[in-house]
């Protein structure tokens, strides 16, 4: 091997070393232990993977990254190239003791170039001109059970656009990433497929665009920019709620689109079924495809999100704050990004690293965090919520009366009250009017039970569980 050949072997081992500083242990070995140096040629370091899959894995994850890094260390454009080989290929070369201190001999295997060969300036221009949000990538973006699904079928539609998958609406709560997995499906198309035409619009965009081709007569053209994409990207559906001519329009760009088999993928903040004043036409073609749902984190992965949001941003802070933050912050990603921004403005402008107190105080009068603990959701917001929604008052909820009209809203409030909060039975049936703990349990079960039976009951709950954890109320 050649002298340049082993610095940019060594850099490459630099380079992993640094990453690996900043990924979760398990996550670093899970893809990094299956990646070797292969060889470098003239600014390109070809690594080797074992399998197609990790291949896709790593591009989406971590190419730029692996580039990134290695850019820093050798102050050179390096261009990362991948390559098949086979699993013992890899471990031989991984083999310290077959090849000591030396990188592996060139191998033959086909070459799967990384990224085709458009400049990044070209490529940035391209991202905004089709409106999309570079920073909004795969590889930043956080996967946990809470997000797998949608994860992974934004970014099977990446790499096979208009083939699976098509439309497909990502739902979910505000703030839990929607806006982010669409720009990284629009992002990932241009940097690897740069001849397809991405359009990334809110759906707000589209009716103000809309609007005003009708105020200067150019609906033609309008219409002409939306049917000539070759990917379709609309985030907030919702948006288009009683807007009764845009969602014809967008009907019809829809059909033109689907037809010419183009993919379409849309967001919205809820399940197609809840939306009010759409076309039965329209809400159809949706549901059409494939729907997946965002949830809100899980500590864990509201920790991994901390901590790689807290990499990328260059700053530090003890484990004990980042667990105060992932603990109390639990509804959504958005909240726990702008809590982190709040202390590291606070340490940075002190120019000093921030106590557990001090970081305390200032989270405490956030008011994400004061509206988003599930403790201080009270009792009486959630029966005032359930009653709004079946249009009976918190005082009826409360009382005495046993009609049909009011046990299943009491029932519901109940449910809900033991499922969000974290108030003991006894509690929740002092608040309902001094009720048993035991009328409280068997409320819970009853309505536990309608859900399974009752795919559009249990739609009810699940939308006013989330309208109350959102702070819709
Ligand atoms: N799993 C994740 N990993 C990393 N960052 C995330 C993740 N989910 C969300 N974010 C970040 O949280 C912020 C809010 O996400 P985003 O705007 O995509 O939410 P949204 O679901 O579209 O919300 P809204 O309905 O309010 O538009 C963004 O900065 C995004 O990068």
């Amino acid at each position: 091997m050649s002298e340049a050949q082993n610095i940019y072997y060594e850099f490459w081992q630099e380079t992993a070393s640094r990453i690996k500083e900043t990924l979760p242990e398990q996550e670093y070995h899970t893809w990094f232990n299956r990646i070797a140096y292969l060889k470098s040629d003239n600014h390109k370091v070809v690594l080797a993977v074992a399998s197609q899959f990790i291949l896709d894995t790593v591009i989406a994850r971590y190419r730029d990254m692996i580039r990134n890094t290695m850019i820093e260390l050798t102050g050179e454009e390096i261009d990362i190239v991948f390559e098949v080989v086979s699993r013992s290929k890899i471990e031989q070369i991984q083999q310290p003791s077959k090849e000591p201190k030396e990188a592996p001999k060139e191998t033959t295997a086909f070459a799967l170039q990384a990224k085709p060969q458009v400049s990044e300036e070209k490529t940035l221009k391209m991202k905004k001109d089709c409106n999309l949000n570079p920073s909004y990538e795969f590889h930043t973006f956080v996967i946990g059970d809470n997000s797998a699904f949608a994860y992974n079928a934004s970014l099977a539609i990446a790499k096979n656009p208009g083939v699976s998958y098509n439309p497909c609406l990502i739902y979910g709560g505000v703030g839990l990433g929607k806006t982010h997995l669409l720009n990284s499906i629009g992002n990932y198309i241009i940097n690897n497929t740069p001849e397809l035409k991405v359009m990334y619009v809110t759906a707000e965009m589209f009716t103000n665009e809309f609007i005003e081709s009708i105020g200067s007569q150019r609906t033609q053209q309008f219409k002409n920019k939306f049917r000539k994409v070759d990917v379709l990207l609309i985030d907030d559906i919702h948006f288009l709620q009683g807007k009764d001519s845009t969602q014809e329009e967008l009907f019809h760009t829809f059909n033109n689109l689907y037809e010419s088999k183009k993919q379409m993928v849309f967001t919205c903040d809820r399940p197609i079924s809840e939306l009010k004043n759409i076309t039965d036409r329209l809400s159809s073609r949706f549901e059409r495809g494939l729907n997946v749902d965002l949830q809100p984190p899980n500590y864990e992965t509201r920790m991994a999100i901390l901590k790689k949001k807290l990499v990328e941003r260059g700053g530090s802070m003890s484990e004990e704050i980042l667990n105060y933050i992932a603990t109390n912050v639990c509804t959504n990603v958005r909240d726990l990004e702008s809590s982190l921004t709040k202390l590291i403005a606070y340490s940075e402008l002190l120019g000093q690293e921030i106590s557990f107190d001090k970081a305390k105080e200032l989270l405490g009068i956030l008011p994400s965090l004061a509206a988003n603990s599930n403790q201080t959701l009270s009792i009486d917001t959630i029966i005032k919520v359930v009653g709004e929604y079946f249009n009976v008052s918190s005082f009826e909820i409360k009382g005495k009366k046993k009609n049909k009209s009011l046990i299943q809203p009491r029932q519901i409030a109940m449910f809900l009250a033991r499922d969000i909060t974290e108030y003991s039975t006894t509690e929740i049936g002092t608040e309902f009017g001094g009720r048993d703990h035991t009328t409280v349990m068997h409320a819970h079960d009853r309505i536990e039970s309608l859900m399974k039976g009752d795919e559009s009951f249990a739609n009810t709950i699940v939308k006013l569980k989330r309208d109350l954890t959102n702070g819709k109320r």
